[in-house]
């Protein structure tokens, strides 16, 4: 089936100097399917001879016909050319003779506006035409005597009522692309869109590109080498394309046995497999971007050559990867007269310097000027542009240059040389980078910013990742990373730190809480502390119940222990409480404790128990964290003398009551719960670990709140009690977690 997606209809006027038959090979490059030759005042001998040039320059990567002229394409083909049909108007030559004379295999398109047309085809021997040209669709000048336009909606209702493909002629700019391919069309035939354009190969590709929807994922491909260290080759290129917002594909060109330090062996697997995995990719996908990095040797290029040949991809950015960092050669030596051949079918060539010496017959060029110098010269010679990289170069800089000699461009990007060993790869994911980022519609030098502030990014993340001991790559994802776009399973480390973090200044609300400072300082109240306690020994209760719960939900035996004995000792705990601290005027008689929960109390607990309720143990064991970690937390500075020395001292009113608060075996628990959520944390997904970091939140909170309450109420009918009374027991809040 013949791609009528893009077809063009040439114009002698409008191709101007450069001439037709330039205007064919740029647009052909770039995407254009199928070619009509229409010349109303050229002779029949001038177009069978363009007929014979443009079958040249075509070669069959686009369909040629010619408009009108049945003779003439029939004495071109008599001539060795390619003509594969004709495009005939109402008024022109019979479409069954065309038909007989060109054969069953020929393209015969024919001009059709009018339901009398339509009926009039029906009535043609079925397979005389292949498809109508249908318009004009808006006002043209193109054709001076057209009739009146269809617009989008004229030519939907003619496509819904055709049996033949329909492609939309007349006037058509690239606006009316999606509309025209949504109303119907099997393709849009433009004039001035191509023959007047700059640059008619961008032109077309727009086009194409419009035709086919912005992928806003672009497809792009990496031909390359395999590096199993993954810092370069298409693992780097795969990440780039990824982390610059593409869809990555990769052939694989040769496979190195490499990690950060060298390349210790090649192995380049048949030509013929690597057209394969081409072919593959092709048949299926539509590629809006190529790259092209190591090679290997002379046969591969050729097979990439042809490749390009067939398919002319959009873009094609190629990496003229000849030595990897390390030193080791990536392409034979006798391979470098193959790459000059590829290279002039690069939109962007990004050779480093060391290359671009080689591939511009110079010395290595050893300041920024010569270099740019060289890529000029480069630049002219393969007819493509050319990202000159500053990475070997000397000094604390790293600039880059795209140079482009076709248009005269130079565009400098400064940058400060970042330190790092970590640049295994930097070439590769920078062409890939640059692929995608073309690919996403920006221009040359936006593609080449945009690539390089993602590099740059990647190259300062690199330090982070610890991978290898020779050079060390990127970070692909290391602004993801920043961005909070990959969430990261939490190592124990890790959620020890992050999570702490977030309830920073609900530990520093703690730390300057009156009944804090007052507990260091032994200027507590005996009243505020005895409802401190009373509340405890009545939360510890609770909580046994809830710890109770995280036993029955727990997935090993060894957690399911760890928390029962965690019950257990809270329970423990209370009771001590009511035995050696609370006396009946608290609510302690005949060893029933009546004191009715507070307000902070009843919150706290009724936050873990809705917790359990939800039988998610990772949440529920997140919600029970902060007991354990924020009493060791505390405990310990306390007794470190971080509140006030008097914490330390035997005089103090509380003094073995605070020392309990440092127990080397609660220390261990909550060790212990820590190392548990933690696990827990990193078995969840992201969402998971969210509700988990909430529940803990709201742990941390009602623990500030309980701390915060004996202050906040009157106590003054108790303010005459002995506070060093209280002084002699252990505490209930190590045995909590015995
Ligand atoms: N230390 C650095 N600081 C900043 N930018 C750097 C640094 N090293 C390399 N670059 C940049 O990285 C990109 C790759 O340049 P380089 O000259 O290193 O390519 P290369 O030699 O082909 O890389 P590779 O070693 O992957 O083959 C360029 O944009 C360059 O400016
Ligand atoms: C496979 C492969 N391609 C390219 C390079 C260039 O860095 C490399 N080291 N390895
Ligand atoms: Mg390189």
């Amino acid at each position: 089936m013949i791609d009528l997606s893009l077809y063009l209809v040439t114009d002698p006027v409008l191709c101007g100097e450069r001439g037709v038959v330039e205007v064919v090979r740029e647009a052909v490059a770039g995407g254009v399917g199928i070619v009509q030759l229409r010349d109303k005042t050229a002779t029949d001998e001038q177009i069978v001879e363009q007929l014979i040039e443009l079958s040249d320059v075509i070669d069959g990567r686009a369909a040629l016909v010619v408009n009108d002229r049945l003779d003439a394409a029939l004495e071109a083909r008599a001539r060795g050319a390619r003509v594969d049909g004709v495009h005939l108007g109402q008024s022109d030559a019979s479409v069954e003779r065309a038909r007989e004379l060109l054969g069953p295999d020929a393209i015969i398109g024919l001009t059709a506006n009018t339901a009398a047309h339509l009926d009039a085809v029906r009535a043609l021997p079925p397979g005389t035409i292949d498809h109508l040209g249908v318009g004009v669709i808006r006002p043209t000048s193109t054709k001076p005597d057209h009739p009146e336009p269809l617009g989008i909606e004229g030519f939907r209702a003619f496509a819904e009522r055709s049996e033949f493909p329909c492609v939309a002629i007349g006037g058509v700019g690239i606006d009316d692309v999606e509309a025209l391919r949504d109303a119907g069309a099997a393709g849009v035939a433009v004039v001035s869109a191509l023959c007047a354009a700059d640059d008619p190969r961008a032109a077309a590709r727009a086009l194409r590109r419009r035709w086919r929807g912005a992928a806003s994922v672009p497809r792009v491909l990496s031909i390359a080498g395999s590096d199993p260290s993954g810092g370069a080759g298409i693992q780097a290129d795969l990440k780039s394309i990824g982390a610059n917002g593409g869809y990555g594909m990769a052939a694989i060109t040769a496979l190195s046995v490499q990690n950060t330090r060298g390349v210790r062996a090649v192995h380049v697997p048949p030509a013929d497999f690597l057209r394969a995995q081409l072919d593959a990719v092709t048949d299926d996908i539509d590629i809006d971007a190529v790259k092209i990095g190591m090679l290997a040797d002379a046969e591969v290029i050729r097979t990439v050559i042809s490749w390009l040949d067939d398919v002319r991809p959009p873009i094609v950015v190629v990496d003229p990867v000849m030595v990897a960092t390390s030193g080791d050669r990536l392409l034979e030596a006798d391979a470098e007269a193959a790459l000059r051949v590829l290279l002039r079918r690069a939109d962007l060539v990004t050779p480093n310097l060391l290359e671009l010496a080689v591939l511009a017959d110079a010395a290595v060029a050893d300041n920024w000027s010569d270099a740019v110098a060289d890529a000029e010269r480069l630049s002219a010679d393969i007819g493509a542009a050319v990202l000159v990289k500053g990475g070997h170069l000397g000094g604390d800089q790293s600039p880059d240059a795209f140079v482009d000699a076709t248009t005269a461009t130079v565009h400098e990007f400064p940058g400060t040389r970042i330190d790092t060993d970590a640049t295994h790869g930097t070439g590769c994911s920078l062409s890939s980078a640059l692929a995608t980022q073309r690919a996403l519609g920006k221009d040359w030098p936006e593609a080449v910013g945009a690539a390089r502030e993602w590099l740059r990014e990647s190259l300062r993340g690199g330090a982070e990742l610890q991978v290898g001991h020779g050079n060390g790559p990127i970070d692909h994802f290391a602004g993801l990373r920043a961005r909070g776009g990959i969430e990261t399973s939490p190592t124990s480390d890790e959620v020890v730190t992050r999570w702490w973090e977030q309830i920073a200044s609900i530990r520093a609300g703690i730390d300057d809480l009156p009944f804090i400072r007052a507990l260091a300082d032994g200027t507590l109240d005996r009243g505020a502390f005895t409802h401190y306690l009373a509340q405890d020994a009545l939360y510890l209760s609770g909580y046994a119940r809830v710890l109770a719960d995280a036993a029955r939900l727990a997935p090993t035996a060894g957690e399911q222990a760890f928390w029962a004995n965690a019950a257990h000792g809270s329970i423990v705990g209370e009771l001590e409480l009511h035995a050696q601290w609370l006396t009946p005027e608290d609510g302690v008689s005949d060893g029933t404790f009546s004191a009715t929960p507070s307000s902070a109390t009843t919150a706290y607990l009724d936050h873990l128990r809705s917790t359990a309720y939800g039988g998610d143990y990772a949440q529920l064991i997140a919600a029970l964290l902060p007991c354990f970690w924020l009493y060791t937390d505390l405990g310990t500075r306390l007794n470190a003398g971080c509140f006030g020395e008097y914490a330390q001292s035997a005089a103090h009113p509380y003094a073995s009551w605070l020392r309990t608060y440092a127990d080397d075996s609660f220390a261990e628990a909550t060790q212990q719960a820590i190392g548990y959520t933690a696990s827990a944390a990193s078995a969840s997904d992201a969402p998971g670990r969210a509700r988990m970091l909430r529940a803990f939140e709201a742990s941390a909170r009602h623990e500030l709140a309980f701390f915060a309450e004996p202050l906040a109420l009157d106590h003054r009918s108790n303010s005459d009690r002995d506070a060093s009374a209280l002084s002699r027991s252990p505490s209930a809040r190590d045995s909590k977690v015995v």
